[in-house]
């Protein structure tokens, strides 16, 4: 037998913008996807419609980067375009469904907020990761929940991977890789800097190698 264990994720999680232009989408998230780990789909603007049209090409080019494509909110949608995963927040479908419908080897993540209770919960419906935030102010989404390093600690003890979510930059990113982030979500600090490469490839630089 010749079985290697499968590493767990490490690195940077972009999250698409709100882009309702898809070939703009696609000249955006091109430039950065070698810097990431996972990209996420999420466009909370966008009409079913259109929000299949850009899974689909995102789809193509994750593929082609060999980068997993996640979808928020819609394992529907993940299913039809054959993503690798879906992320799940409070307000979206129940992480057991999506996963009797993505099959085992998807990614089902699920959003925690500040709650530990709630990670453990998602731990046991069968969730893939556990995601935190917000840690710090954000722009790009209206939060009332602030996580803390100590949750990524704690959430250590749920053996799966922990992802840290809201206002992060190459420069607040130290301390929460520090508390056990496997994967750092973000949106604003590449999608609007002004060299989204550079800043993508900075946060990508904050995990060292173990
Ligand atoms: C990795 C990651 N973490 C958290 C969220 C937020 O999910 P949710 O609370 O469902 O909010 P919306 O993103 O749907 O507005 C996320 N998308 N990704
Ligand atoms: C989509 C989202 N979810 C959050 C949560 O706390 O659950 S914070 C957030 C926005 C993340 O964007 P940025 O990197 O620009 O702050
Ligand atoms: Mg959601």
């Amino acid at each position: 037998m010749n079985e290697r264990p499968v590493p767990a994720p490490r690195g940077l999680y972009l999250i698409t913008p709100d882009e309702p232009d898809t070939a703009r989408l696609l000249q955006r998230v091109r430039p950065v996807l070698g810097s990431a780990t996972w990209l996420q789909y999420r466009n909370k603007t966008a009409d079913a419609a259109l929000r299949r049209v850009q899974a689909a090409a995102l789809r193509e080019l994750c593929a082609d980067a060999g980068v997993p494509l996640i979808v928020n909110d819609d394992a529907g949608l993940a299913a039809a375009v054959g993503a690798a995963g879906v992320h799940l927040g409070e307000d979206d479908s129940d992480p057991a469904a999506a996963r009797a419908l993505l099959g085992a080897e998807a990614i089902v993540g699920v959003s925690c907020y500040d709650d530990a209770a709630r990670a453990g919960r998602a731990a046991a419906a069968g969730a893939s990761y556990v995601a935190f935030g917000a840690f710090f102010p954000t722009r790009s989404k209206s939060v009332t929940r602030r996580a803390t390093p100590a949750l990524l600690r704690d959430a250590a003890a749920l053996g799966l991977p922990r992802v840290a979510i809201g206002g992060i930059t190459p420069d607040n990113a130290g301390a929460l890789v520090a508390a056990g982030a496997d994967l750092l979500a973000v949106i604003g600090a590449v999608f609007d800097a002004s060299d989204p490469a550079a800043a993508a490839r900075a946060l990508q630089r904050c995990f060292a190698p173990r």
